[in-house]
């Protein structure tokens, strides 16, 4: 079994606060992995630091093969990375953003013009290339962002809360492509705060307090601890982890 990302007891530190503890865990090639999480647990941290945009205080992660230590540019060239904020020019039209980002990837030439030709036809760009981004909608802001990240064809794409304050149509058709995505052999991790999308990944992770509190398949952790929904199960690792924590007694009167 290949992996696409492989993490052991990775730790981020910001000054004395520690945002990311101990997260261990493996995700096999090709397979899709949502970090389910509260506000400030650590999801977008840890994800940057697989991206190789931060730097671990402690542990270790490779990614497609590559060490988050050492060899922080070759991730960053082999996958692709939607940032919360979509990391877009709003002054510049949806091909000229494209044109950006394949620069970025070192595309040229017919390769260039090949690859746009493909990723516009799989987000349904067309008709959009020649608008500012700065006069789209969320949801179309959504699919130029996606579309920016899968330019250089990578093996593994992290999304970083890509729905969140998308209305519920566009929510289904950035899905669709995820889904037609991880068809083709594709690795997909994503931060979610929707159950519903972690419930359809093979994998979930849940992030508390900086730490991944479980790891598994949505199935077979609900099996193991006889629940009926993600809710409930997120709920049940919550109130598990803040009694183990005396600075966490207020939360599980809060859940
Ligand atoms: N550069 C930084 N300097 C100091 N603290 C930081 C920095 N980046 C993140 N943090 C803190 O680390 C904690 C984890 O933040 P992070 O953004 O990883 O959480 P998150 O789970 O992605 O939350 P959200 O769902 O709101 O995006 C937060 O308390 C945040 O304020």
């Amino acid at each position: 079994m290949n992996l696409a990302i492989d993490a052991k007891g990775l730790h981020k530190k910001f000054g004395s606060y520690t945002a990311v503890e101990g997260v261990t865990f493996q995700l096999p090639e090709g397979k899709k992995m949502a970090f389910v999480g509260p506000n400030g647990a650590g999801k977008t941290t840890t994800i940057r630091l697989l991206c190789g945009v931060l730097v671990p205080t402690e542990g270790t992660a490779f990614v497609l093969g590559h060490d988050v230590m050492t060899q922080a540019e070759e991730i960053k060239q082999k996958i692709g990375y939607m940032s919360q904020k979509f990391s877009l020019y709003d002054d510049l039209t949806v091909e000229e953003n494209m044109n950006f980002y394949a620069g970025v990837y070192n595309l040229s030439g017919q390769r260039k013009l090949q690859q746009k030709q493909k990723i516009i036809e799989l987000v349904g760009l067309k008709e959009r290339l020649g608008q500012l981004v700065q006069s789209l909608s969320g949801g179309w802001k959504q699919r130029v962002s996606l579309a920016c990240a899968l330019l250089h064809d990578p093996k593994l794409i992290v999304l970083d809360e890509p729905t969140a304050g998308v209305d519920p149509v566009s929510r289904r058709i950035f899905w669709n492509i995820i889904n037609l995505l991880a068809g083709q052999g594709m690795t997909i991790l994503v931060s979610t705060h929707y159950m519903d999308e972690a419930d359809s990944c093979d994998y979930i992770g849940f992030v508390f307090n900086g730490k991944l509190i479980a790891f598994g398949t949505p199935q077979e952790m609900k099996e193991r601890e006889h629940k009926k929904s993600l809710d409930d199960l997120f709920i049940y690792y919550v109130e598990q982890e803040a009694s183990d924590d005396p600075r966490n007694k207020h939360i599980k009167k809060e859940v």
